[in-house]
């Protein structure tokens, strides 16, 4: 099934949840152990009065068995009584935490497998500093105050495991060896085996299959034995861009056999920070004013960056202010749910989308803050984006270490065609609400560029072609989320209302832009 804290939203509510509960707990301990206590005594009062006899035989003719009997009950029933009434005032309490699992979601061994997961990929992808996780525990700190929570020598080890179950074998031999370093005596042996196997394992797949492959990881050298013994050098894979990645699009073994591989390792370079352009492409990109040739921008135009030329891709700034972001993180939260795409295959797309986000559909006509922002896109970009010609907004809130792998957002022929009157995904508009502060980027492995993503900013990029066909080069992936949170709002600009006013070519290879590019 799929996990129940996938977004920090939820997160956040299973804080807040937590906390109340375990206040109510402090409450009942003391109640709870007097009233054990006094009963654990009280039968043994009464056991040392019957004094293994039974029924017919208890001493109901002995004086003393008599005047005992009369004391214990006299004497005892009113301690336990006590303590009864005194349970008894906390029962609503008992009865709260009872029937909690009725009320909230609470995380299953799903979460934690899915959370140990996504600290594997985080570790992979931003390269995790070993010294900190071995002496502190610390996955990841915060710049501005130091605050770090670190992790127990259990926690390691099941991360570690998950690690090396995933594949992921230099990041399991890290954390594994991480735990051994803050564990108990009692408990080294048990992971002196674990590492010792972990090691071998990654050596030895190292050894066979090289450092890298779709379905595993491994250190650039062996961990175990003498680490001159294999000085294999690491040529760094040649980055492949633009055309040259769309001319090898006719070759179906290289899409089949090697594409997955180059994306994937693009798209964590990008996560990092790295550009994969040459000086040459990026000196081009300008920063400008723009009001796409609207009167009413003409006093206020919007701040517009490109990121890219070829495929278009723009930063638009200060599209959505604070308070409208806010108002819209409001209206999502109790609507979250597992993605699901309307009229497409719903499978395919909770797999695409992972454990790792929540997201839910959002009408303009329901929140004046869409409004807004559609009457704001409408004008700079001269399109119609309204309810009625083209998909909802969609509000997706990531979970810890949430990301979305490389996609293409139009459906193409392989997915459920669109609904008609809204048409192909012409051109998608993401704009960031929330902006973690470290992680999260969005990045586009065959252009070569990500953005960090700055709150209250949309990035815009064009999908199809004057063919119709979609662009290859705008699949984008949406890196792990390190520190922090990121909550995005989409909308998707349906081609049918638009393709009447929009310049037409003869170039089927034209990119379909709007009037103002
Ligand atoms: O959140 C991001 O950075 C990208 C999201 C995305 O690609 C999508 O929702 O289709
Ligand atoms: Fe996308």
């Amino acid at each position: 099934g799929h996990a129940q804290h996938a977004s920090w939203t939820q997160l956040e509510e299973l804080w807040h949840a937590e906390y109340k509960a375990v206040e109510r707990i402090k409450t009942v301990i003391q109640p709870v152990a007097e009233l054990g206590d006094v009963l654990k005594t009280y039968v043994e009062s009464w056991e040392a009065l019957v004094d293994g006899l039974e029924p017919p035989d208890w001493g109901s003719e002995d004086p003393a068995a008599g005047f005992s009997l009369l004391r214990h009950v006299a004497e005892g029933w009113t301690r336990v009584d006590d303590a009864l009434q005194k349970t008894r005032s906390i029962l609503h309490i008992i009865e709260y935490l009872a029937s909690r699992p009725d009320r909230e979601p609470l995380p299953n061994t799903d979460d934690v497998a899915a959370a140990s997961e996504a600290v594997t990929r985080l570790a992979h992808v931003y390269r995790l500093n070993t010294t900190a996780l071995v002496e502190g525990g610390r996955l990841v700190l915060d710049p501005v105050t130091g605050y770090h929570h670190p992790l127990s020598a259990n926690e390691l080890t099941s991360v570690g495991l998950v690690a090396v179950k995933k594949g992921f074998l230099d990041v399991g031999v890290q954390f594994l060896r991480a735990a051994k370093s803050r564990a108990s005596v009692v408990q080294q042996p048990r992971l002196d085996n674990m590492l010792a196997a972990a090691v071998k394992v990654h050596d030895h797949v190292l050894e066979v299959n090289g450092p890298r492959s779709l379905a595993h990881v491994t250190a650039t050298t062996p961990y175990g034995g003498p680490k001159e013994a294999s000085p294999s050098r690491v040529v760094k894979a040649p980055v492949v861009l633009g055309v040259e990645y769309l001319s090898r699009h006719a070759n179906a073994t290289w899409m089949l056999e090697r594409r997955p591989l180059v994306e994937q390792v693009q798209v964590e370079r990008l996560c990092r920070g790295e550009d994969l352009r040459p000086p040459r492409v990026t000196s081009r990109l300008k920063c400008r004013y723009a009001n796409g040739g609207s009167p009413w921008l003409a006093l206020a135009p919007f701040k517009v960056e490109q990121v890219s030329l070829d495929p278009y891709i723009t930063v638009v700034y200060e599209v959505v202010s604070r308070g409208e972001a806010g108002q819209l993180k409001k209206k999502m939260k109790s609507r979250l749910h597992t993605p699901y795409f309307p009229g497409s295959d719903s499978l395919t797309a909770a797999v695409e989308g992972g454990w790792s986000l929540k997201h839910t559909w959002l009408q303009e006509a329901e929140a004046a803050v869409l409004m807004g922002v559609g009457r704001r896109m409408r004008h700079l970009l001269g399109v119609t984006l309204d309810d009625a010609a083209s998909e909802p907004y969609m509000v997706a809130d990531y979970g810890l270490g949430g990301e979305y792998s490389a996609h293409r957002d139009t459906h193409g022929p392989t997915r459920a065609p669109p609904t008609p009157h809204v048409g192909e995904r012409l051109a998608t508009v993401l704009i960031y609400l929330q902006t973690p502060t470290q992680g999260g980027r969005t990045v586009f492995p065959w252009v070569g560029a990500g953005v960090g993503g700055t709150a209250g900013a949309a990035m815009v990029w064009w999908n199809l072609l004057s063919s119709h066909e979609h662009d290859f080069l705008t699949r984008h992936a949406a890196c792990p989320v390190m520190r922090g949170r990121k909550t995005v709002l989409t909308k998707w600009v349906g081609y049918v209302p638009q393709w009447r006013t929009m310049s037409c070519s003869a170039d089927p290879s034209r990119k379909v832009m709007l009037p103002w590019h």
